[in-house]
């Protein structure tokens, strides 16, 4: 199958490699629901002309990629731009960029379920990277804290989120004088755009979940089915109203409030983590 507008959503691999540009962050729209043709199935080819595109463009050999949540695609900034892609009808599809002398693929925003996206649209960039060549997938979102005070507790979790690189994340943390706001927990994903009603929070927060968002999950699922190292980090935006006498209203904009404030020490951590990985910078 070949990967035509139709058969891979909208993406439009044919903008010219602009350097230096700076794409967009993608936001959430009010895309209407897909049609049929776009929820069809992506084929190994699909993702592979898609990351052949990209790697015909750049002699960037990226081994980690980087998807940043909503309001968090500041993180590029810390990015030495090397070669990026205009995806003109993708705003915030991957560039190709250097990272503290390590090669990165980076996305600035993500496509989410609530967008009308199909589970496979959410994940083609996971699949791509991996052709690209990526080993490690750093993924950033926003959330909200369940657990009051968002305590410390180490849950049981599936073993997706590699230890090396939770070990490694919280050393950085440690010599950074993060520790105190930084905690271990179980993120758990709803399918939006709605925030949760104080019966779901709750419940949510019954269920062992101690942050909750719109995203991640699926690009974590796909990004270890590939075998990729996973690395998650979710900016606590806002409290989760639990309690029917509480009237306060978290919104999506007071959301992006919080992560633009709070963006630099997110990118401090994640520009520390990549530079601390065992790779060597690649080129074709
Ligand atoms: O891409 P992320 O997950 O950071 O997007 C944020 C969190 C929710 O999905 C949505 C609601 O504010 O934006
Ligand atoms: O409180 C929240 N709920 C769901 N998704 C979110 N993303 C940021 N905050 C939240």
């Amino acid at each position: 199958m070949d990967p035509t507008p139709e058969s891979i959503g909208d993406l439009t691999v044919g903008g010219a490699p602009l350097p230096c540009q700076r794409l967009g962050e993608h936001r959430p729209t009010q895309t209407p629901p897909p049609t049929p043709s776009l929820v069809k199935t992506p084929h190994h080819d699909d993702y592979q002309k898609t990351a052949d595109w990209i790697l015909s463009q750049t002699q960037h050999r990226p081994k980690v990629a980087i998807i940043c949540g909503s309001g968090l695609g500041m993180l590029a900034d810390a990015l030495k731009l090397q070669d990026s892609f205009h995806y003109s009808d993708i705003p915030g599809f991957p560039q190709s960029t250097e990272l503290k002398g390590k090669t990165c693929v980076c996305m600035q925003g993500r496509f989410h379920m609530y967008e009308g996206h199909s589970l496979c649209k959410v994940t083609f960039p996971v699949r791509v990277f991996k052709l690209l060549g990526v080993e490690t997938l750093i993924v950033t979102n926003a959330a909200g804290a369940l657990a009051d005070g968002f305590g410390p507790r180490f849950p049981p979790m599936s073993g997706v989120y590699d230890k090396d690189l939770r070990r490694l994340a919280k050393d950085i943390c440690k010599s950074l004088g993060y520790s105190q706001f930084v905690q271990e927990g179980v993120y758990c994903m709803v399918g939006g755009p709605n925030f949760e009603s104080i019966a779901e929070a709750r419940f949510l927060h019954k269920l062992g979940a101690d942050a909750v968002g719109m995203s991640t999950a699926p690009e974590v699922l796909v990004a270890s089915h590939c075998g990729m190292k996973v690395f998650g980090l979710s900016l606590i935006t806002n409290k989760v109203v639990k309690d029917y006498d509480d009237t306060e209203k978290v919104n999506h904009e007071g959301v992006l409030g919080v992560s633009k404030m709070r963006s630099e020490t997110l990118q401090t951590l994640v520009t520390e983590l990549v530079s601390r990985l065992d790779i060597n910078n690649n080129t074709a």
